[in-house]
């Protein structure tokens, strides 16, 4: 199975022209000066945030990408025109690492958001470059750089405000399909979604949020099992996770407490910090469960996993809560973004807080001579 949001491409800038060592010709002159022009940069590989872009599909085709070189310097002064730059359009949200070190070169998180990754070779000097008051007649000339390559990988990571979580058939493409305008496929078996979906969900005019659907997750999901957790990136930059559960599984042995514990033990052992994010229980297809009994069953899910966060109970598949979950989940949001907004400001060195202070030790105050 390929999954088209991870890609490796190589890039090459183009090299830099070389100088040109040459003489004036003139007739009646017999020591015409040097008139080498220098050699053309080479071109630049560039990336560019695109926001009509969704997927990293293009990077899986074409792997190799190279710029112009620059043009050789030529004599009669003339210079070599620089070789032209290629700039590669990529998703907002495609995070472009080195492939050999692993370093994060960058992140594209705006659209439109230029980043250069290989630089194009300068180009050498002309002899023209070298005449002095000494040397009339210099025969040097430089050749030109060579352009950067690399081998990159690129990763997107959707950009979404909110996650579903849960394990595979817990009703998370159903439930994105009946708040936002997504149109996932939907059937009764596990897997049936292989990459992730985004919707838009409006609660009104001008409130609306990012919600993703992803596949499920089973347990062993962190070592690979299933679909692994080459998907679970995705819910890094999400700051709400909404965890579904099935709370009418077809095989009754199955226990929705347990199906719980095991998705938060992969999350810890994925990422902690994944662990860490808010995460709200949603607990799904309360149609199934015979009315008298559905408030005792979530009370027990509730109490046995001595869970402290906001707990909703919905059917997606009839729709019932689900407005009220997502109109929670936007005064949430606002609530984050208008914190946000109003950033309470504390002197970096008064802030006992930060770990990692990177602020300098104040310098000694001077002394008076
Ligand atoms: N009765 C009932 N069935 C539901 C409800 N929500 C989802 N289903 C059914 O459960 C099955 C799985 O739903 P999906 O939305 O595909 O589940 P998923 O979590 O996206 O599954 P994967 O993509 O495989 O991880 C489908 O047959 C749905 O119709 C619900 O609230 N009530
Ligand atoms: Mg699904």
């Amino acid at each position: 199975m390929k999954f088209v949001d991870e890609a490796t491409i190589e890039v090459a800038a183009g090299d830099g022209g070389n100088g040109c060592a040459s003489f004036r010709h003139e007739k009646f002159k017999e020591f015409g000066g040097p008139d080498g022009g220098d050699g053309g940069r080479g071109g630049h590989v560039w990336a560019l945030a695109d926001e009509n872009l969704n997927t990293l599909v293009d990077y899986r085709y074409t792997r190799r990408f190279e710029a112009q070189r620059g043009e050789h310097g030529k004599g009669s002064d003339m210079f070599g025109a620089k070789g032209e730059d290629v700039v590669l359009r990529m998703p907002v949200g495609t995070v472009i690492s080195d492939a050999e070190t692993g370093e994060v070169l960058a992140e594209l998180l705006q659209p439109g958001q230029k980043v250069m990754l290989a630089k194009g070779g300068d180009g050498g000097f002309g002899n023209l470059h070298f005449k002095s008051s000494t040397n009339r007649a210099p025969r040097q000339r430089t050749m030109g750089r060579p352009g950067e390559r690399r081998t990159l990988r690129l990763e997107l990571k959707v950009l979404a405000d909110v996650g579903l979580l849960g394990m595979p058939n817990a009703g998370k493409s159903t439930l994105i399909a009946a708040v936002s305008n997504a149109r996932p496929k939907i059937a009764d078996y596990p897997f049936t979604t292989l990459y992730p979906n985004l919707g838009v969900v409006r609660v009104g005019p001008e409130k609306s949020f990012v919600i993703a659907d992803v596949p499920g997750l089973i347990e062993g999901a962190a070592e690979g099992a299933g679909l692994g957790h080459q998907f679970l990136r995705h819910l890094q930059r999400t700051r709400l996770l909404l965890h579904l559960v099935d709370m009418a599984p077809f095989d009754e042995s199955v226990d929705p407490v347990a199906q719980v514990r095991a998705i938060v033990a992969e999350l810890k052992k994925y990422d902690p910090q994944l662990a860490a994010k808010p995460r709200w229980l949603v607990l799904n297809k309360l149609d199934m469960v015979p009315a008298e009994e559905r408030e005792a069953r979530v009370r027990d899910v509730v109490r046995r996993l001595r869970f402290k966060g906001p707990v909703f109970a919905i059917s997606a598949l009839t729709r019932e809560g689900c407005e009220h979950l997502m109109l929670k989940v936007y005064e949430y949001l606002a609530g984050l973004r208008a914190a946000e907004a109003a950033p309470v400001r504390v002197d970096p060195r008064f802030d006992a807080g930060r770990a990692d202070a990177d602020v300098a030790p104040e310098a000694p105050p001077a002394r008076r001579r």
